[in-house]
């Protein structure tokens, strides 16, 4: 039975919220798309779902039916997991989830704070900062499918629910535990049905944890769950744990990046002076099966020792004037299935160990693949770790890693890979 029940918007989040639930000492096993059958035995179960971009009635419906599995499996607590740059649009899918999920779980209420520290992104007086930029300049701002032009997370949750936003700023978060509950439950009782809650380092992540761990729904970044074991620990719920390694594979290695974000971007510059890279060009050839067969004629004999980096990712101005060509949603649809049949190919070529960058990216490439679940292991760079995923004709399955757009160093496909 599990004890956390959670609700992922996309892939890359949800093997990144169940890394950190790992490093707590939680096991995790993270399922794909809503259960269509018992869920598997771990602390802390995760549904993906790619409900982020979805038509919000599919986002509602997709969350609450996962929400409705996880319960009736037995899960204590709810968590809501939404990226930690916030990614939506004004007609959500933040919002909506959220009210719908506050309304299935009778809540009243809910905290939202999608800090994330160790990754950069931090929440001081309502308002999100990437490293030392707003949110609104920290390159979201193009994001393909979700642009972040408001750094002001009250007014941009505000948005897109009719339920009333508060504040928990910063100096009563630093108060402790005691204080920030009270805040919270102050705002409950004055009407709000969220409080954005700023947080600036993981011990403030800590204290909402704590603080939060009578919340029947939780919502926010992979960060607020780090204090949650220890709730789990403290009711005398959860044994000591190791973190899980991962059975080896052998095969060839390979990364597909559709990820167009600034980090991704670096890394694709990184790594193509050091791997066989082969950078489509989605704008010059618009076409899912002329790209695929690029790709397909390219990596024979390229395959090998070394891993092969194959990229259709562009920098904004490419990726504007394919969108005016084909529409926002067409233009990232073609990308995707081009991807996800280049993953297709490369696993039918023997390829067991994959990096796959970009949220929207991992969903089709994972769904691609017939994966139902990932059991996570070790982590590569924080907020991704390699993950095993059973495919349906190969039960020894391959190594993935869903890497966040905006996640790792520089050197990330590189390091991937070492050891
Ligand atoms: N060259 C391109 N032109 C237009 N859209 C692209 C291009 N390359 C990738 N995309 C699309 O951009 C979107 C990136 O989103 P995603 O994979 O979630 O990355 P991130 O993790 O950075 O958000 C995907 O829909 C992808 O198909
Ligand atoms: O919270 C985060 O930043 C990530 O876990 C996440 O959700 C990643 O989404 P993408 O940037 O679309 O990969």
């Amino acid at each position: 039975m599990p004890l956390l029940g959670c609700i992922a918007d996309d892939f890359t989040g949800a093997t990144d919220l169940a890394n950190t639930l790992v490093k707590g000492g939680m096991s995790a096993v993270q399922v794909i798309g809503v259960p269509d059958g018992p869920l598997p035995e771990a602390d802390a179960v995760i549904v993906a779902l790619k409900s982020r971009t979805a038509p919000v009635a599919e986002a509602v419906r997709d969350s609450l039916a996962a929400c409705d599995a996880l319960l009736a499996a037995g899960a204590r607590q709810i968590f809501f997991k939404y990226c930690s740059t916030f990614d939506s649009t004004p007609e959500g899918n933040i919002g909506p989830v959220a009210d719908a999920l506050v309304r299935r779980l009778d809540a009243g209420f809910a905290l939202a704070c999608p800090a994330f520290p160790t990754n950069g992104r931090t929440v001081y007086q309502g308002h999100l900062f990437v490293g030392a930029a707003l949110l609104s300049e920290s390159g979201m701002e193009n994001h393909p499918l979700t642009p972040m032009r408001d750094a002001n997370l009250v007014r941009v949750l505000g948005a897109q629910t009719d339920g009333a936003v508060g504040l928990v700023p910063f100096a009563t978060v630093a108060r402790g535990t005691a204080e920030t509950r009270r805040a919270m439950t102050r705002l409950k009782e004055s009407g709000r049905r969220y409080a954005i809650v700023d947080a600036i380092t993981d011990a403030h992540l800590l204290t909402i944890g704590e603080a939060a761990a009578q919340h029947p729904l939780i919502t926010g970044g992979s960060g607020v769950a780090l204090g949650l074991p220890a709730n789990f620990r403290a009711a005398g719920l959860l044994p000591e744990r190791d973190a899980a390694a991962l059975p080896p594979v052998a095969g060839h290695a390979a990364v597909l990046a559709g990820s167009c974000s600034r980090a991704t971007l670096g890394q694709i510059g990184f790594a193509r002076d050091h791997l066989p890279t082969l950078e489509l060009d989605v704008l010059t050839t618009p076409d899912a099966d002329a790209l695929q067969r690029q790709a397909l004629d390219w990596m024979d004999g390229k395959l090998g020792d070394m891993p092969v980096l194959i990229a259709a990712s562009a920098p904004p101005d490419k990726v504007a004037a394919l969108q005016q060509r084909l529409g926002r949603d067409a233009a990232g649809a073609l990308v995707e299935e081009t991807l996800a049949g280049i993953a297709a190919a490369l696993v039918a070529r023997g390829v067991r160990r994959l990096v796959v960058a970009g949220g929207e990216t991992s969903g089709a490439v994972v769904s691609r693949l017939g994966v139902r679940s990932l059991r996570i292991g070790p982590e590569i760079d924080p907020g991704v770790p390699w993950t095993q995923a059973e495919l349906p004709d190969d039960a020894s399955g391959i190594h993935l890693a869903l890497k966040s757009g905006n996640f790792g160093a520089r050197d990330f496909f590189l390091k991937a890979f070492d050891g």
